[in-house]
């Protein structure tokens, strides 16, 4: 038990920074749920440096995922994340928005619950669909039924986002409301 009383002061993100000490931010989920929007503005909040992972792979590799996905295919991929990704958590504290099947490969799953707290944007379908249908960067979704594809992807992933640290729930709210929410499950987090 943490017996040490608040201060009465403290904001929020305050208490969230305190919470969080030195450990990395990483947040998980499908491909729509707010990854890296909402990870850049809870960095903004912290006052902590915000790292997207697939921004960073594309930066090393001076390619864009799609063309990293058509080029070398998935396996490579991964294996380019999870050496991105092992860079990435070395230190902190940071936030780091990884990609929708970062979590989901053994080995970056493994350096991700080693390198911080854990945070699943967990979306519905419906939800994810209205995002991400807008754009087409994304070359897992390039299929013949896309919307079956994440449909797809959740069944499989869910489960296994599951075992983050913690959750919120992701959904056609106010962006800042999001962060405020992110906030706050940090801030009451305690680790058993
Ligand atoms: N709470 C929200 N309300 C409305 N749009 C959102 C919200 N969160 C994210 N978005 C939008 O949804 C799209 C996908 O978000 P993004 O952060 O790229 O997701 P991810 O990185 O998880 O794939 C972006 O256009 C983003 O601005
Ligand atoms: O779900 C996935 O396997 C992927 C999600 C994408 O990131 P976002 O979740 O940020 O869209 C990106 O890493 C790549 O297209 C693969
Ligand atoms: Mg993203």
């Amino acid at each position: 038990m943490n017996d040490v009383t608040e201060p009465v002061s403290a904001t929020l993100a305050e208490r969230a920074k305190r919470a969080l000490g030195k450990r990395n931010l990483v947040f998980i989920g499908l491909m729509g749920a707010g990854k890296s929007a909402i990870g850049r503005l809870t960095a903004q909040a912290l006052g902590i440096p915000f790292i997207d992972s697939d921004h960073e792979i594309e930066r090393v590799s001076r390619m864009t995922i799609s063309d990293l996905f058509a080029t070398y295919g998935e396996e490579e991929f991964r294996a380019l994340e999870a050496r991105v990704l092992k860079r990435l958590l070395r230190s902190g504290p940071r936030v780091v928005s990884t990609g929708g099947g970062a979590y989901i490969n053994e080995r970056s799953r493994r350096q991700i619950k080693k390198g911080g707290l854990t945070i699943w944007l967990n979306a519905e379908l419906d939800v994810l669909w209205e995002r991400v249908n807008k754009r087409d960067t994304r070359p897992l979704l390039k299929t013949e039924n896309p919307k079956q594809t994440l449909e797809n992807l959740m069944r499989a992933r869910y489960p296994i986002y599951a075992e983050a640290d913690l959750t919120v729930l992701s959904r056609d709210v106010k962006k800042e409301m999001m962060v405020e929410e992110v906030l706050a499950a940090i801030a009451d987090y305690q680790k058993a």
